[in-house]
């Protein structure tokens, strides 16, 4: 059966835009091509939506916002009870969806799926604590007190690679705090988008709440500039690269919105010779080729320290071979095919650029293109140094580059020196450097001897030009919130 066929059998499959609680063409009547990476086979068109329709979109999410944002917390938890729900009895549908048109692994979509789901649980429960203060009495004749308001109407803009989790770690704490939201989902990734749409209409979602405007890459500039230009907006939430964040940032500037930037990471990963090596090249492999080297969180920079060097080296291979590349279908499968060819491009430019700057490849190296076009080995650099670009540019393939240091000042000194900081690891058994070390990071977060960081009651986000904000944790609740100050005089 080929891709298309299976994906015209899931219920939840959609090709038109999402406003209004209504499928829609675009006003153009236009859409776009959506490839399968792994096969490289047609598999939607979907619509192709422009500026115009972006603001229509905005109106309706700000009718909605009228009512959502006086609805008790009760009712809001009770939606976001049921988003779970539907979320958890599409599972498989959503994961199969993401495995065709992203090329994740099946067996990660599935834990994809879960991660995503648990956000409108966990919100559920937050909901109902969107506590305000009452600050102590400063004189006799007034009291005070501080209340917690929805931020308005946002703009959700989330990338390819996790297709729907980047989406309900948004819209779980926007709908919690009473926002609604109008979402452009990647232009690699938006069936996934519209099947959640298809899953919150089903569970009974109002009209409004969410509006998923498609766009295509070259209508992308057009729908982001109208929902930043839109005086309705109050909150751009984005995930994607430190690049298009930084153009945001900047075209967000003239109403002076809230921002929320989730943007590249460049993880260092940091074995100290105190580790235990086979299970720091354990994580470093299930951090480095976890869906298939595309993610923000992932260990991209390997510091490893001299003594345990080499020992660390032989373990790593021994994982490496385990990886298995094959169809994102079949449920043994590990690794896939990279998004597109400008990141398999990308990707060799490093390996390149480090083979020519005296880096040697102890694994790997080449495209793998008996599975696919666009198949990239796993691969292991060895010899590398901090000014090649697969240290100072985030990789994001199956590729994993290995630094040699001594001391452990000269390993923090080289973690630190880069302009991100989202997550960085550290495998060390000596509790005393994993707290020096833990503190000296200029990260978000940090993974000690594990790396499996990222869930639902955690706040998420990075340091530097890794972004600003946190998601998840009752810190991404209040980022969707105002705080208001009320005075009452009692004379
Ligand atoms: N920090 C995090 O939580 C996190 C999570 C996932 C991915 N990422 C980062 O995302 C990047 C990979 O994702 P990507 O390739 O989809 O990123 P990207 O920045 O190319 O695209 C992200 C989103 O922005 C849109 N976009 C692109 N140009 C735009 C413009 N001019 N105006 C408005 N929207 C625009 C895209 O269509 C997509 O929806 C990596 O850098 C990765 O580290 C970060
Ligand atoms: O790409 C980054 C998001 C995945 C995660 O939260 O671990």
């Amino acid at each position: 059966m080929s891709s298309r066929q299976i994906l015209s059998k899931l219920g939840s499959f959609q090709e038109q835009a999402f406003v209004n609680g209504i499928w829609q063409s675009s006003a153009s009547q236009k859409t776009f091509p959506v490839y399968s990476p792994s096969t490289g086979e047609l598999v939607a068109n979907v619509a192709d939506c422009d500026a115009n329709d972006t603001k229509k979109a905005i109106d309706v999410a700000n009718q909605a916002f009228q009512l959502w944002k006086t609805t008790s917390c009760r009712e809001r938890s009770a939606l976001l009870k049921d988003l779970y729900e539907g979320m958890m009895s599409n599972q498989k549908d959503l994961a199969t969806i993401m495995a065709i048109e992203s090329g994740k692994p099946i067996s990660e979509g599935m834990m994809e799926v879960k991660f995503a789901a648990s956000f409108f649980e966990w919100y559920a429960g937050e909901a109902m604590r969107m506590n305000g203060e009452v600050l102590p009495n400063a004189e006799p004749n007034n009291r005070r007190i501080v209340i917690k308001q929805p931020v308005g109407v946002c703009g959700l803009i989330t990338p390819w690679n996790f297709p729907i989790g980047m989406i309900t770690r948004k819209l779980g704490p926007a709908l919690a705090a009473g926002c609604t939201a109008v979402l452009k989902p990647s232009e690699e990734t938006p069936l996934t988008a519209l099947a959640f749409g298809k899953i919150a209409e089903e569970v009974g979602m109002p009209a409004g709440l969410l509006n998923i405007v498609t766009a295509s890459r070259e209508n992308t500039d057009q729908v982001g500039g109208a929902l930043c230009d839109s005086d309705v907006i109050r909150k751009i939430t984005f995930t994607g690269s430190t690049r298009v964040g930084k153009l945001l940032y900047e075209r967000s500037a003239q109403n002076v919105k809230r921002l929320s930037m989730e943007l590249g990471g460049n993880a260092p990963f940091i074995v100290f010779n105190s580790a235990n090596a086979k299970l720091a090249a354990q994580k470093a492999v299930m951090s480095r080729f976890r869906n298939t080297g595309q993610t923000c969180v992932c260990a991209e920079r390997v510091f490893v320290q001299d003594e345990i060097y080499d020992e660390f080296l032989e373990e790593l291979k021994k994982c490496v071979a385990e990886l298995q590349l094959g169809d994102p279908l079949d449920a043994s499968t590990t690794q896939s095919a990279v998004i597109n060819q400008r990141a398999l491009d990308s990707i060799q430019d490093k390996v390149t650029d480090a083979k020519e700057k005296g880096a040697s490849i102890a694994v790997g190296g080449n495209l793998a293109e008996s599975k696919g076009s666009l198949y990239y080995e796993p691969t292991i650099i060895t010899d590398c140094k901090i000014d090649m670009k697969v240290f100072k540019e985030e990789i994001f393939g199956p590729v994993i580059p290995l630094i040699k240091f001594q001391s452990e000042s000269i390993g923090v000194l080289m973690a630190n020196a880069h302009s991100t900081g989202l997550a960085g690891y550290i495998m060390s058994r000596d509790m005393a450097q994993v707290w020096r070390v833990s503190e000296a990071l200029e990260v978000g977060m940090v993974g000690v001897n594990d790396q499996a960081i990222s869930c639902d009651i955690i706040p998420f986000g990075g340091v530097k030009e890794s972004g600003l904000g946190r998601e998840g944790s009752v810190h991404g609740l209040n980022d969707y919130t105002e705080l208001k100050y009320i005075h009452f005089g009692l004379e």
